[in-house]
């Protein structure tokens, strides 16, 4: 068995997401082709519904009809956003001028995440709230200002959804706000409030912003998902013989850690970037001979996501690779360093777990077993591509397969065009 082919990955999540956020915010239409129609974008595009946004589909762009936050109408009941904590991080800034209680609520994955790293800041600007515990969980009421303050604030954490959340916010009140962040984290915030008419100005980590600001609508092209590309490039890699081509994806800087984690790796990657002031290329995956390495400090933001698959890479790798620096990775929809090392270790894998992140000793061969997913998209999604490297005559069973709903309704379909017999 091989990989061979070509796929184009679905759009991406994280600009998804923000498509309607800021189509809803902004006033005039906006027009989104290329949306990415997977739980945790329909959970933010619902959301939107509930507050009495126009979001139709025609042909194949998502129309939103924006006319700003002040438009927003109570929703008659609370809003579940499912499993979806950049719907929850990021709504909750930008609802921070509304001046009636929302109620918030979602899965139990989503309900064990902590929300405390936004709602402390949102509450310095004027933002009232109630979550449960210390944590600041959901369920969760939210009620904004019409006297929202500018915010001083260095993040403790690298985290973009609280960046954005904070930026969301600092667009609605009156003054200006510096936010500071930790390490870069992905910046789609920052390009959109520019896209949709906006002015911001970023200085290596520092960004500041003077608000109020009033946006206008767009039209906008949401390009492929490399977090879901990197299954795909893990597989091209590790698959003996493999050679797969993926097309039309976002290659945002804050985005390509995985990249460069691979060529550390010795990987055979090639990207084809589409023109020097567009973002998105074709990368070109050869199966290849993979070295250990250390993933840490900058680059962990940039490849967030891809950290459990990249963890996998480098079962079949010849070394160690160290990952640290990457306790966030325990506030996913699981614990991911739990996880990855649970699940690949039933798989025969070499694979520990350290305080911020996991130490993996390659090559081991993979055998059978029966794996579980913890419901978490991108653990279900590597444990397939973890399936493609144990012998033909043994199998994978994975438990909560269907999670790949949430980022990637189609991946089984895209995998199965590619393997060849
Ligand atoms: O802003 C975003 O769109 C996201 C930011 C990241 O979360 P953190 O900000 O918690 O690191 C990432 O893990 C998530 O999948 C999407
Ligand atoms: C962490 C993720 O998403 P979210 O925080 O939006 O649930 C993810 O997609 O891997």
């Amino acid at each position: 068995m091989f990989l061979e082919g070509s796929i184009q990955v679905p759009p991406d999540k994280s600009i998804s997401h923000r498509s309607i956020m800021f189509g809803a915010m902004a006033h005039g239409v906006t027009r989104v082709h290329h949306f990415l129609k997977s739980e945790d974008c329909l959970a933010t595009l619902n959301l939107f519904k509930a507050l009495g946004v126009t979001i139709y589909e025609e042909g194949n762009q998502l129309v939103i009809v924006g006319k700003g936050v002040s438009s927003f109408q109570p929703p008659s009941e609370a809003i579940d956003v499912g499993n979806s904590g950049t719907t929850l991080r990021l709504v909750s800034g930008l609802l921070a001028t509304c001046c009636f209680p929302i109620t918030l609520t979602g899965d139990a994955s989503l309900s064990s995440r902590p929300m405390d790293r936004v709602l402390q800041p949102l509450r310095k600007m004027g933002v009232t709230s109630q979550g449960q515990g210390e944590k600041e969980t959901l369920p969760l009421i939210l009620q904004g200002t019409s006297c929202l303050k500018p915010i001083q604030y260095h993040l403790p954490v690298a985290s973009a959804q609280v960046k954005s959340a904070l930026l969301f916010a600092a667009l609605q009140a009156e003054g200006t706000s510096l936010i500071v962040e930790k390490e870069l984290t992905r910046n789609h915030t920052e390009e959109m409030i520019r896209l949709f008419g906006g002015d911001i100005q970023v200085t290596g980590k520092q960004i500041q912003l003077t608000g109020p600001q009033q946006l206008t609508g767009t039209t906008l092209f949401v390009p492929g998902d490399i977090s879901s590309a990197a299954f795909f490039i893990v597989a091209g890699l590790c698959v003996p013989n493999s050679h797969i081509w993926l097309t039309n994806v976002g290659l945002s800087e804050t985005r390509t850690g995985i990249l460069d984690i691979v060529q550390q790796m010795g990987g055979k990657v090639q990207v084809h970037p589409h023109s020097d002031t567009d973002y998105t290329g074709d990368i070109d995956v050869q199966a290849s001979e993979l070295v250990g390495t250390t993933i840490s400090g900058s680059l962990i933001p940039r490849a967030i996501d891809e950290l459990p698959v990249i963890a996998l890479l480098a079962t079949q790798a010849t070394g160690r690779t160290v990952i640290k620096d990457a306790e966030e990775l325990k506030v996913k929809e699981t614990n991911r360093i739990d996880a990855t090392v649970c699940e690949l270790k039933k798989l025969g894998a070499d694979i520990e777990s350290t305080e911020d992140g996991m130490i993996i000793n390659g090559p081991t061969p993979l055998h059978g077993g029966v794996v579980n997913s913890y419901q978490d998209h991108r653990m279900a999604m590597m444990l397939k591509i973890a399936s493609l490297l144990v012998s033909p005559k043994e199998t994978v069973q994975i438990k909560g397969e269907d999670a790949v709903k949430v980022s990637y309704p189609e991946f089984n379909q895209d995998l199965l065009k590619i393997i060849n017999q």
